[in-house]
Order: C-alpha cells, then structure tokens, then sequence
C-alpha cells in the first residue's frame, strides 16, 4: 500500500497554503537545478501535504523562466502522490465565466522555450501523454468543489501558451476554433514532467478574464486578473482544504497508468544508458531504474 502525499502547485496569487498544521518551509535541492522556491510541508488531518509556490514567493519567476524539471523533482522526493494546479487562467468560452474552476482534462502544448523532459541523450523514454490527468485524483477535486459550493465544470481544454504576452486577438480566435476552453502559461511542461515522474496530476484552473476575444469584454489586464484573483483566493483555499481533508489516505492507483507511467517506457539499453543522467534521475526514476 502506498501512502497518498498530496502536492499543490500554487499558482498566481497563490503563494502560501493557510491550514496546513505543523507547516515548515523546507529547502530540497535537486540535480536539475534550483525549483521555484522551499516547499512548504505539513499535514491536514493526518494527510502529508507538499505546497510548490510556482513562480516563487514574491513571484520571482515568469512562466517561461520557472524550471519545472526541478519543481517537479522536488515534489517526487518529498513523496508526492497526487499533484494539484491551481492556476489563473482565461475563458475562452462564453459560459466559463470570470470566478468558475474548471477542472481540466486536456492540453494543447504551444508552449516553446522550455525544457520538456527528464529523459533524452543516454537515456530515451516515451510516456503516454494521451490521457494526461488521473481521473481518481480529479473525482476528489469535484467532491471538494461540490462539498464547496463552487462554481467549476468537470472537464476542459487547456491551451498553454509561452507568453508572458498575452494573445493576440487572431490568436485568441483560433484557439476557441481550436475548441479549447481555457488558455494559461504554466501547465506544460509541467504535466507532461509531472508524468514522467510517475505522478497523478489534476489541474484546477480559476478563469480570471475573457482573454481578449470577448466583444463585451476589454482585452485582458492584468489589473482585471489580479482583481479576480484575489476575490477566489479563499475559494481556492477551500477546495484545496476540503480536498485534502477528503482525499482518500491510501492512494488509488490511476486508471490511465500515470503512476506506473515509465514501466515500458524507457527505449534506451541497459549497457548504453548515460551514468551522469541517470544518477540524476534517481527520483523521479528510481522505480524502474533500481528495480
Ligand atoms: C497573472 S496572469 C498570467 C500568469 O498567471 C498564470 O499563471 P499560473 O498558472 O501560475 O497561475 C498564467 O499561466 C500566467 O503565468
Ligand atoms: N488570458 C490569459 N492568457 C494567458 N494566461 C492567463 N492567465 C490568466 N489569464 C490568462
């Protein structure tokens, strides 16, 4: 049996996780470099939480500067389980309304200047990114929203963009052509690392604007998103508390395989494998590497 450890990546507006009890902020380091910030660690009845402010506390880091292979790294070595997001995000549909959670199932990665895997040169894998959200996981965030009395919809597209611009309006058309739902900065690579790594991801994503399509409403501001933000922030402690009182203690293994995401995955041979990188994917790797 495996412990359940839930993970939230907080993101804009979302630098601190009030309710944690017996919470201190920790230093892990990792071979990828230097994640986003310390980890705050602590428990909510009983349950072993790991919070990652993504962009750093004081927002240090722009979405294409964060390095999420460490991010990601540092939350396996805390023995995350169950990885949360929750992110500020635009509308691109007229019924997801400024203040609704949607609750994501799919992304469409436009995103161009990062790194996007652990894996590579002396030690090639290829994991399935087909389903990239562990439903199990994404069941408990509904419960907690409905407990919540939120306002969210269960399943959505998200476009990852490289930003930190915002769209152009010809952009934003062709993504809602696209048929996506919600268009944010930060939730790739991070899935795609966040499988590699073996663990369950969900990610929560707070519609903060209308981007910049909406005929009714202004292009996008900032001004307007830290407004939004800051009226959702107890929302999202709520469900973030809620969902951590509820989550099941034993972890459920995840239909699409996300915790057992390396198994055949890894095309490299044995005698050929790099020792520098494996020696740094001891974390995120080490099931199958030292099996
Ligand atoms: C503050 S608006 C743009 C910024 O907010 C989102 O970040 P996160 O997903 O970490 O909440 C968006 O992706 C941009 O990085
Ligand atoms: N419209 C938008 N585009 C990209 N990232 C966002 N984060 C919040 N709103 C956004």
């Amino acid at each position: 049996m495996t412990r359940s450890v839930l993970g939230i990546v907080g993101g804009s507006g979302i630098y601190d996780l009030p309710g944690l009890e017996d919470a201190q902020w920790v230093t892990v380091s990792s071979p990828w470099g230097a994640p986003s910030d310390q980890v705050r660690i602590g428990t909510i009845d009983g349950l072993k939480v790991v919070f990652l402010p993504r962009h750093g506390r004081g927002h240090v880091y722009a979405p294409s500067d964060i390095n999420y292979r460490a991010n990601i790294d540092v939350l396996k070595r805390c023995g995350v389980t169950d990885l949360v997001s929750v992110s500020a995000c635009g509308s691109l549909k007229e019924e997801l309304a400024p203040g609704t959670f949607v609750l994501v199932d799919q992304f469409i990665d436009r995103t161009i200047a990062r790194e996007k895997s652990f894996f590579g040169k002396g030690c090639v894998a290829h994991v399935s990114m087909a389903f990239p959200v562990s439903p199990k996981l994404v069941d408990s965030i509904e419960k907690a929203a409905r407990a919540e009395d939120l306002t969210y919809r269960r399943g959505g597209t998200y476009l990852a963009m490289e930003g930190p611009q915002f769209s152009s309006l010809a952009e934003s058309h062709m993504y809602r052509a696209w048929g996506c739902d919600v268009i944010g900065m930060t939730n790739m690579p991070e899935a795609k690392l966040a499988r590699e790594a073996e663990i369950c991801y969900a990610s929560v994503a707070m519609i903060t604007d209308y981007d910049s399509w909406h005929p009714d409403h202004g292009a996008v501001d900032i001004q307007t998103i830290i407004k939004v933000l800051h009226e959702n922030a107890g929302n999202a402690q709520r469900l973030v508390g809620r969902l951590a009182r509820d989550l099941p203690r034993e972890h459920e293994a995840c239909p699409h395989g996300s915790d057992t995401a390396l198994e055949y995955a890894i095309m490299t041979a044995p005698d050929k494998r790099d020792p520098e990188l494996l020696a740094k994917l001891d974390a995120v790797a080490g099931r199958v590497l030292n099996a």
